[in-house]
């Protein structure tokens, strides 16, 4: 399982989570990654863990004040980046367009997605991975493999039903690894969360029970 940890904007030392993930990572066969701020992204790569941009733009370098260029999150050191996040929401064709920016420069891509229905579009695109995350759910605790397990199996099949290769993560409410497992047993391959780290009183601690029972 690969165990996905947004931080936001939440007010945590992401230096200090990173260290938890890279340390907990090394203690488990599940796959942890953090995605910071972007203007945390060196800082948080420098420790180790696996980092995570939370957004590219569909651009190039050039005349973009104010965009995430692809090329700059990959020279802080990061590997990967969500795109189209349920609080950073893209049109299909910057979803596409950051989609190939993140590929010119061999980011790993997970495009968010609400539904199963916008999960086969994403799918089509041709990311790495795809996340449903229903957006009702986002930072309520209520884990969406409880809630609303339906979305996910769903999620699964419209995937596969465009292309198999593409992975399929769940997010929204996760933050046990009884929640992490059910995400699993739906044929989840991963799980993006946030509050149930960032907002823990304990990063470490909650990393540490996500992972215990895989
Ligand atoms: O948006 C999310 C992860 O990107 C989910 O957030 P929570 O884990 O806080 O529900």
């Amino acid at each position: 399982m690969f165990i996905l940890v947004n931080l936001k904007t939440y007010p945590c030392d992401p230096v200090a989570v990173a260290e938890a993930v890279r340390d907990v990572d090394e203690s488990t066969d599940a796959r942890i990654g953090v995605a910071p701020q972007a203007t945390h992204l060196e800082r948080v790569a420098e420790t180790g863990a696996e980092t995570w941009a939370q957004h590219v733009d569909p651009i190039e370098y050039g005349s973009n004040t104010g965009h995430t260029l692809a090329e700059s999150v990959a020279d802080a050191g990061a590997v990967g980046t969500l795109i189209n996040h349920s609080e950073h929401r893209l049109k299909l064709a910057d979803i596409d367009g950051a989609v190939r920016a993140a590929s010119r420069t061999d980011l790993e891509t997970v495009v968010c997605a609400n539904n199963p229905a916008q999960v086969g579009a994403a799918a089509a695109l041709g990311p790495d991975a795809v996340a449903v995350e229903p957006p009702e759910l986002i930072g309520t605790g209520t884990p969406v493999s409880q809630a609303d397990p339906e979305v996910v199996e769903g999620a699964v099949g419209a995937a596969a039903s465009v292309d198999i290769d593409v992975s399929v993560l769940c997010g929204a409410g996760i933050s046990t690894g009884d929640d992490v497992v059910s995400a699993r047993d739906l044929g989840s391959e991963g799980v993006l969360l946030a509050s149930g780290v960032a907002k823990a009183d304990d990063p470490r601690t909650a990393l540490e029970d996500l992972v215990d029972p895989l």
